[in-house]
């Protein structure tokens, strides 16, 4: 079966609504623009319900949080909710402090999420499961990354995307195994970043399967990814944070399924 998404994100244009952390909110942009989507990167807390009107979907990522742009995303992510458009959150480094914690309990309570995407240390945090993580970095533990997907999307109702060397993705049953990509991508800050938001436009283009939306945004990020290093030198990580802005631009999904590497399991 061959599937649309890319072509449907560049003939529908959908606009993307970011509160992301100040390291990667140009990135972020850049790659929506590459990909075909439109950015808009907004926390003012008096336009979040307008915003919300005009929007196809709301990511939200408590990478650089304070307290002013928590406030915004609980009434952006509750418009949204509303409006019936999805919302996808990244939980950026949330084991690394209480903070974070508190944060993301709190989102978690008030809104309703589409999709949450993190690294193993991230997501391993949210399912409640012991875990070494490292700040914003991955770090390591014992459990079995499969399991901790399907436990996220189990607990909070959601597809739950676990990135890493290998892709995870659930909706609490199945569980797609995605092995594209390239030891490249965590030598570059953002990539996750821009992954989260690309979630946001795949589930835009397809709210009726948002597993499927899910799981190809992942597959297509990471083939992106995988031909732009196939260019490059091992350690080429500038001209790589350049090249997979190139690379999601020339991507269309034809290339996408070429290049699948992907496994379902349960369901
Ligand atoms: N070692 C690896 N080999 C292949 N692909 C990888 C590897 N590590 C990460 N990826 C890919 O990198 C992309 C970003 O995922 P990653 O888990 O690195 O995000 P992250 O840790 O949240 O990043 P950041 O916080 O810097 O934005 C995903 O598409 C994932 O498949
Ligand atoms: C490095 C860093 N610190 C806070 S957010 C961020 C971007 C990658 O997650
Ligand atoms: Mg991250």
């Amino acid at each position: 079966m061959q599937l649309h998404y890319i072509e449907k994100i560049r003939q529908t244009n959908p606009l993307i609504h970011n509160i992301t952390n100040i390291v990667v909110a140009n990135y972020v942009a850049n790659g929506l623009l590459a990909l075909g989507a439109s950015p808009i990167m907004a926390d003012a807390v008096e336009e979040m319900e307008e915003l919300a009107k005009l929007s196809s979907a709301l990511v939200l990522n408590i990478g650089t949080l304070d307290s002013v742009k928590v406030a915004s995303m609980l009434i952006a992510g509750k418009a949204a909710n509303q409006q019936g458009i999805p919302v996808v959150l990244d939980p950026v480094g949330v084991g690394a402090t209480t903070y974070r914690k508190q944060v993301v309990a709190e989102l978690l309570q008030q809104v309703k999420f589409s999709a949450i995407r993190g690294n193993a240390g991230e997501m391993a945090q949210l399912a409640g499961i012991d875990w070494q993580a490292k700040g914003v970095d991955a770090g390591s533990g014992a459990e079995d990354v499969a399991l901790i997907a399907q436990m996220v999307a189990q607990r909070y109702q959601c597809i739950a995307a676990v990135s890493g060397a290998t892709d995870y993705i659930s909706d609490g049953q199945q569980v797609a195994k995605i092995t594209n990509g390239t030891a490249m991508f965590p030598k570059i800050t953002g990539s996750g970043c821009l992954l989260g938001a690309v979630l946001g436009a795949f589930l835009a283009v397809d709210q009726q399967n948002p597993f499927q939306a899910v799981t190809q945004a992942c597959i297509s990020y990471a083939v992106a990814g995988e031909i732009a290093a196939k260019a490059l030198q091992p350690n080429q990580y500038g001209h790589f944070y350049l090249g997979l802005l190139d690379s999601l631009a020339q991507l269309d999904d034809q290339k996408v399924a070429e290049y699948a590497q992907v496994e379902v399991i349960g369901g």
